[in-house]
Protein backbone atom coordinates (compact mmCIF):
# COMPACT_ATOMS: atom_id res chain seq x y z
CA UNK A 1 0.00 0.00 0.00
CA UNK A 2 1.28 3.69 -1.16
CA UNK A 3 1.87 5.92 2.19
CA UNK A 4 -0.94 8.62 0.93
CA UNK A 5 -3.73 6.67 -1.10
CA UNK A 6 -7.18 7.99 -2.50
CA UNK A 7 -8.86 5.01 -2.90
CA UNK A 8 -11.88 4.87 -5.85
CA UNK A 9 -13.58 8.18 -4.62
CA UNK A 10 -16.40 9.39 -5.40
CA UNK A 11 -17.49 12.95 -4.16
CA UNK A 12 -20.16 15.43 -5.01
CA UNK A 13 -21.50 18.79 -3.22
CA UNK A 14 -25.34 19.69 -3.10
CA UNK A 15 -29.02 17.99 -2.37
CA UNK A 16 -29.70 14.91 -4.89
CA UNK A 17 -32.05 16.81 -6.97
CA UNK A 18 -29.09 18.94 -8.30
CA UNK A 19 -25.97 17.53 -6.95
CA UNK A 20 -22.62 18.32 -8.74
CA UNK A 21 -20.64 15.39 -8.76
CA UNK A 22 -17.03 16.01 -8.51
CA UNK A 23 -15.01 13.23 -8.66
CA UNK A 24 -16.22 9.52 -9.76
CA UNK A 25 -13.37 6.65 -8.76
CA UNK A 26 -10.99 8.77 -8.69
CA UNK A 27 -7.95 6.93 -7.59
CA UNK A 28 -3.86 8.23 -6.61
CA UNK A 29 -0.71 6.34 -4.49
CA UNK A 30 2.03 8.92 -3.44
CA UNK A 31 4.64 7.27 -1.40
CA UNK A 32 6.45 8.29 0.95
CA UNK A 33 8.61 11.46 0.78
CA UNK A 34 7.45 11.38 -2.83
CA UNK A 35 6.83 14.40 -4.31
CA UNK A 36 3.89 14.60 -6.61
CA UNK A 37 2.07 17.52 -8.68
CA UNK A 38 -1.26 17.43 -9.34
CA UNK A 39 -2.50 19.62 -12.45
CA UNK A 40 -5.53 20.44 -13.54
CA UNK A 41 -7.39 23.18 -14.93
CA UNK A 42 -9.72 25.75 -12.94
CA UNK A 43 -13.54 23.85 -11.53
CA UNK A 44 -11.92 20.49 -12.00
CA UNK A 45 -12.06 19.80 -8.36
CA UNK A 46 -8.33 20.50 -7.50
CA UNK A 47 -9.04 21.92 -3.81
CA UNK A 48 -11.89 19.38 -3.43
CA UNK A 49 -9.23 16.71 -3.56
CA UNK A 50 -6.98 19.10 -0.76
CA UNK A 51 -9.47 18.83 1.10
CA UNK A 52 -10.30 14.94 0.71
CA UNK A 53 -6.83 14.30 1.75
CA UNK A 54 -6.87 16.36 4.70
CA UNK A 55 -9.55 14.99 5.82
CA UNK A 56 -11.60 18.30 5.75
CA UNK A 57 -14.35 16.55 3.49
CA UNK A 58 -15.04 13.39 3.76
CA UNK A 59 -15.96 10.61 0.35
CA UNK A 60 -19.13 9.55 -0.83
CA UNK A 61 -17.98 6.42 -1.53
CA UNK A 62 -13.88 5.06 -1.17
CA UNK A 63 -11.21 6.46 1.32
CA UNK A 64 -8.20 7.95 1.61
CA UNK A 65 -5.54 6.46 3.73
CA UNK A 66 -2.19 8.05 5.03
CA UNK A 67 0.23 5.38 6.48
CA UNK A 68 -2.55 2.70 5.98
CA UNK A 69 -4.68 4.24 8.44
CA UNK A 70 -8.26 6.14 6.79
CA UNK A 71 -8.46 9.48 7.32
CA UNK A 72 -11.06 10.45 9.10
CA UNK A 73 -10.63 14.09 10.58
CA UNK A 74 -8.44 17.31 10.06
CA UNK A 75 -5.41 17.12 12.21
CA UNK A 76 -1.43 18.15 12.48
CA UNK A 77 -0.10 14.92 10.75
CA UNK A 78 -1.73 16.34 7.62
CA UNK A 79 -0.23 20.04 6.74
CA UNK A 80 -2.22 22.12 4.63
CA UNK A 81 -1.06 25.52 2.87
CA UNK A 82 -3.16 27.31 1.16
CA UNK A 83 -3.35 29.83 -1.70
CA UNK A 84 -4.32 32.63 0.24
CA UNK A 85 -1.93 32.30 3.37
CA UNK A 86 -4.98 31.30 6.29
CA UNK A 87 -3.01 33.52 8.47
CA UNK A 88 -3.99 35.45 11.99
CA UNK A 89 -3.78 38.69 11.23
CA UNK A 90 -3.59 40.15 14.74
CA UNK A 91 -0.25 37.93 15.14
CA UNK A 92 3.57 38.13 13.94
CA UNK A 93 5.16 36.39 12.13
CA UNK A 94 6.79 34.74 15.00
CA UNK A 95 3.16 34.62 17.03
CA UNK A 96 1.84 32.37 14.22
CA UNK A 97 3.82 30.17 14.27
CA UNK A 98 4.32 29.94 17.66
CA UNK A 99 0.43 29.33 18.29
CA UNK A 100 0.69 26.42 16.04
CA UNK A 101 3.70 24.90 17.80
CA UNK A 102 2.38 25.45 21.21
CA UNK A 103 -0.64 23.29 19.56
CA UNK A 104 1.00 20.20 18.32
CA UNK A 105 3.88 20.52 21.29
CA UNK A 106 2.33 21.66 24.12
CA UNK A 107 4.91 20.33 26.58
CA UNK A 108 7.82 21.73 24.58
CA UNK A 109 10.25 24.26 27.21
CA UNK A 110 9.58 27.91 26.05
CA UNK A 111 13.52 28.11 25.83
CA UNK A 112 13.46 25.31 23.30
CA UNK A 113 10.14 26.96 21.61
CA UNK A 114 12.27 29.87 20.90
CA UNK A 115 14.92 28.06 19.57
CA UNK A 116 12.54 25.81 17.57
CA UNK A 117 10.44 28.61 15.83
CA UNK A 118 13.32 30.52 15.15
CA UNK A 119 14.46 27.85 13.34
CA UNK A 120 11.23 27.92 11.02
CA UNK A 121 12.01 31.11 10.50
CA UNK A 122 15.04 31.27 9.55
CA UNK A 123 14.44 28.05 7.15
CA UNK A 124 12.41 30.21 5.29
CA UNK A 125 14.33 33.22 5.01
CA UNK A 126 12.05 35.65 7.15
CA UNK A 127 14.89 35.88 10.15
CA UNK A 128 14.58 40.54 10.51
CA UNK A 129 10.34 39.94 10.20
CA UNK A 130 10.13 38.01 13.42
CA UNK A 131 7.51 40.80 14.79
CA UNK A 132 5.81 41.96 11.62
CA UNK A 133 2.03 41.31 11.13
CA UNK A 134 1.05 39.80 8.27
CA UNK A 135 -0.72 43.05 7.10
CA UNK A 136 3.39 44.25 6.79
CA UNK A 137 4.24 41.42 4.65
CA UNK A 138 4.45 41.01 0.88
CA UNK A 139 2.77 38.59 -1.09
CA UNK A 140 5.87 35.97 -1.05
CA UNK A 141 6.58 36.21 2.25
CA UNK A 142 3.09 35.67 3.69
CA UNK A 143 3.12 32.43 1.47
CA UNK A 144 7.04 31.87 3.38
CA UNK A 145 5.20 32.72 6.86
CA UNK A 146 2.75 30.24 5.45
CA UNK A 147 5.03 27.26 4.74
CA UNK A 148 6.91 28.27 7.87
CA UNK A 149 3.67 27.88 10.53
CA UNK A 150 2.89 24.34 8.24
CA UNK A 151 6.57 22.75 8.73
CA UNK A 152 6.93 23.47 12.26
CA UNK A 153 3.82 21.00 12.88
CA UNK A 154 5.89 18.34 11.20
CA UNK A 155 3.08 17.08 9.53
CA UNK A 156 4.08 13.53 7.92
CA UNK A 157 1.87 14.48 4.43
CA UNK A 158 2.52 18.39 3.30
CA UNK A 159 -0.43 19.39 0.83
CA UNK A 160 0.48 22.54 -0.79
CA UNK A 161 -2.97 24.06 -3.03
CA UNK A 162 -1.55 26.27 -5.70
CA UNK A 163 0.29 27.74 -2.69
CA UNK A 164 2.59 30.13 -5.13
CA UNK A 165 -0.62 30.91 -7.47
CA UNK A 166 -0.36 34.33 -6.43
CA UNK A 167 2.36 35.81 -6.90
CA UNK A 168 4.67 37.27 -9.50
CA UNK A 169 6.59 35.12 -11.50
CA UNK A 170 9.78 36.21 -10.11
CA UNK A 171 8.78 35.41 -6.38
CA UNK A 172 7.08 32.66 -7.84
CA UNK A 173 10.27 30.41 -8.72
CA UNK A 174 12.25 31.93 -5.64
CA UNK A 175 9.69 30.04 -3.37
CA UNK A 176 9.63 27.01 -5.83
CA UNK A 177 13.90 26.52 -5.08
CA UNK A 178 12.51 27.28 -1.56
CA UNK A 179 10.22 24.76 -1.03
CA UNK A 180 12.19 22.19 -3.12
CA UNK A 181 15.79 23.02 -1.00
CA UNK A 182 13.46 22.46 2.27
CA UNK A 183 11.94 19.38 1.07
CA UNK A 184 15.36 18.22 0.27
CA UNK A 185 16.91 18.90 3.85
CA UNK A 186 14.03 17.18 5.32
CA UNK A 187 11.61 15.20 3.28
CA UNK A 188 8.32 14.28 3.25
CA UNK A 189 5.31 13.28 1.27
CA UNK A 190 4.32 16.25 -0.37
CA UNK A 191 1.08 16.56 -3.10
CA UNK A 192 1.31 19.84 -4.81
CA UNK A 193 -1.81 21.44 -6.82
CA UNK A 194 -0.61 23.65 -9.53
CA UNK A 195 -1.98 25.16 -12.92
CA UNK A 196 1.56 25.38 -14.16
CA UNK A 197 2.95 22.79 -16.33
CA UNK A 198 6.81 24.38 -15.42
CA UNK A 199 6.16 24.43 -12.09
CA UNK A 200 5.07 20.75 -11.67
CA UNK A 201 8.08 19.61 -14.02
CA UNK A 202 10.75 21.22 -12.37
CA UNK A 203 9.73 20.59 -8.95
CA UNK A 204 8.05 17.10 -9.00
CA UNK A 205 8.70 13.66 -9.09
CA UNK A 206 5.96 12.49 -10.60
CA UNK A 207 2.95 14.63 -12.41
CA UNK A 208 -0.56 13.77 -12.08
CA UNK A 209 -3.31 15.37 -14.57
CA UNK A 210 -6.97 15.48 -12.83
CA UNK A 211 -9.82 15.68 -15.94
CA UNK A 212 -12.06 17.99 -16.57
CA UNK A 213 -15.13 17.92 -14.00
CA UNK A 214 -17.89 16.72 -13.84
CA UNK A 215 -17.16 13.57 -12.28
CA UNK A 216 -13.27 13.67 -12.88
CA UNK A 217 -10.49 11.60 -11.88
CA UNK A 218 -6.86 11.39 -12.04
CA UNK A 219 -5.66 10.57 -15.03
CA UNK A 220 -2.57 9.78 -17.26
CA UNK A 221 0.64 9.83 -14.92
CA UNK A 222 4.22 11.26 -16.28
CA UNK A 223 7.28 10.67 -13.99
CA UNK A 224 9.82 12.87 -14.09
CA UNK A 225 13.42 11.60 -14.20
CA UNK A 226 15.16 15.02 -14.44
CA UNK A 227 18.38 14.68 -12.10
CA UNK A 228 18.15 16.68 -8.89
CA UNK A 229 18.89 19.62 -8.50
CA UNK A 230 17.22 20.98 -11.05
CA UNK A 231 18.88 24.38 -12.29
CA UNK A 232 16.36 26.20 -13.91
CA UNK A 233 18.94 28.39 -15.62
CA UNK A 234 19.70 25.11 -18.15
CA UNK A 235 16.50 23.21 -18.09
CA UNK A 236 15.01 25.30 -20.70
CA UNK A 237 18.01 23.76 -23.04
CA UNK A 238 17.00 20.34 -21.71
CA UNK A 239 15.68 18.35 -24.20
CA UNK A 240 14.11 16.03 -21.81
CA UNK A 241 12.42 18.93 -20.04
CA UNK A 242 11.41 20.25 -23.35
CA UNK A 243 9.19 16.90 -24.62
CA UNK A 244 7.54 16.40 -21.04
CA UNK A 245 7.12 20.01 -20.89
CA UNK A 246 4.97 19.58 -24.37
CA UNK A 247 3.81 16.19 -23.62
CA UNK A 248 1.57 17.27 -20.53
CA UNK A 249 0.96 20.18 -22.17
CA UNK A 250 -0.73 18.14 -25.46
CA UNK A 251 -2.47 16.04 -22.58
CA UNK A 252 -3.93 18.91 -21.26
CA UNK A 253 -5.06 20.40 -24.15
CA UNK A 254 -6.62 17.24 -25.26
CA UNK A 255 -8.34 17.32 -22.05
CA UNK A 256 -10.02 20.82 -22.49
CA UNK A 257 -10.90 19.71 -26.44
CA UNK A 258 -12.50 16.53 -24.90
CA UNK A 259 -14.41 18.63 -22.18
CA UNK A 260 -15.35 20.81 -24.90
CA UNK A 261 -17.08 18.97 -27.11
CA UNK A 262 -18.93 16.88 -24.36
CA UNK A 263 -20.81 19.96 -23.48
CA UNK A 264 -21.28 20.74 -27.42
CA UNK A 265 -22.75 17.39 -27.97
CA UNK A 266 -25.24 18.13 -25.12
CA UNK A 267 -28.54 19.16 -26.47
CA UNK A 268 -30.37 21.25 -24.13
CA UNK A 269 -34.51 20.91 -24.77
CA UNK A 270 -36.05 23.75 -24.24
CA UNK A 271 -40.30 24.36 -24.07
CA UNK A 272 -42.34 25.30 -26.79
CA UNK A 273 -43.09 28.77 -25.99
CA UNK A 274 -44.60 31.85 -28.03
CA UNK A 275 -42.91 34.84 -27.68
CA UNK A 276 -44.36 37.49 -26.11
CA UNK A 277 -45.04 40.37 -28.75
CA UNK A 278 -45.34 44.20 -27.94
CA UNK A 279 -49.34 45.56 -27.79
CA UNK A 280 -51.04 49.29 -28.56
CA UNK A 281 -49.15 51.51 -27.37
CA UNK A 282 -50.86 53.11 -23.80
CA UNK A 283 -50.48 56.52 -22.79
CA UNK A 284 -49.95 56.13 -18.45
CA UNK A 285 -51.11 59.72 -16.90
N1 LIG B 1 -18.96 24.19 -1.21
C1 LIG B 1 -19.32 23.90 -2.45
N2 LIG B 1 -20.61 23.72 -2.78
C2 LIG B 1 -20.99 23.39 -4.03
N3 LIG B 1 -20.13 23.21 -5.07
C3 LIG B 1 -18.82 23.39 -4.80
C4 LIG B 1 -18.34 23.75 -3.49
N4 LIG B 1 -17.00 23.84 -3.55
C5 LIG B 1 -16.65 23.58 -4.83
N5 LIG B 1 -17.73 23.30 -5.57
C6 LIG B 1 -17.75 22.93 -7.00
O1 LIG B 1 -16.90 21.79 -7.16
C7 LIG B 1 -16.14 21.91 -8.33
C8 LIG B 1 -14.65 21.80 -7.96
O2 LIG B 1 -14.28 22.92 -7.16
P1 LIG B 1 -12.78 23.14 -6.68
O3 LIG B 1 -12.75 24.37 -5.86
O4 LIG B 1 -12.29 21.88 -6.06
O5 LIG B 1 -12.04 23.37 -8.08
P2 LIG B 1 -10.52 23.83 -8.38
O6 LIG B 1 -10.00 22.90 -9.40
O7 LIG B 1 -9.77 23.94 -7.09
O8 LIG B 1 -10.77 25.26 -9.01
P3 LIG B 1 -9.81 26.57 -9.01
O9 LIG B 1 -8.54 26.18 -9.70
O10 LIG B 1 -10.61 27.55 -9.83
O11 LIG B 1 -9.62 26.99 -7.57
C9 LIG B 1 -16.50 23.25 -8.96
O12 LIG B 1 -17.42 23.00 -10.00
C10 LIG B 1 -17.15 24.03 -7.84
O13 LIG B 1 -18.17 24.87 -8.34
Amino acid sequence: MAYLELDNVDFGFGPVSHRYEVFERASLAVEQNEFVAVIGFSGSGKSTLVSLLAGLLKPDRGQVHINGKVVAAPGPDKGVVFQNYSLLPWLSVYGNIELAVKQVFPSMKRGERRDYIQHYIDMVSLRGSEWKLPGELSGGMRQRLSLARTLSMKPEVLLLDEPLSALDALTRSQLQDEIIRIWEEDRRTVLMITNDVDEAVIMADRIVPLTMGPAAHLGREFPVTLPRPRDRATLNFNPEFKELRNEVTRYMMNLNEEAKSLTRSVTLPLPDLQPVLPGPRVRVG
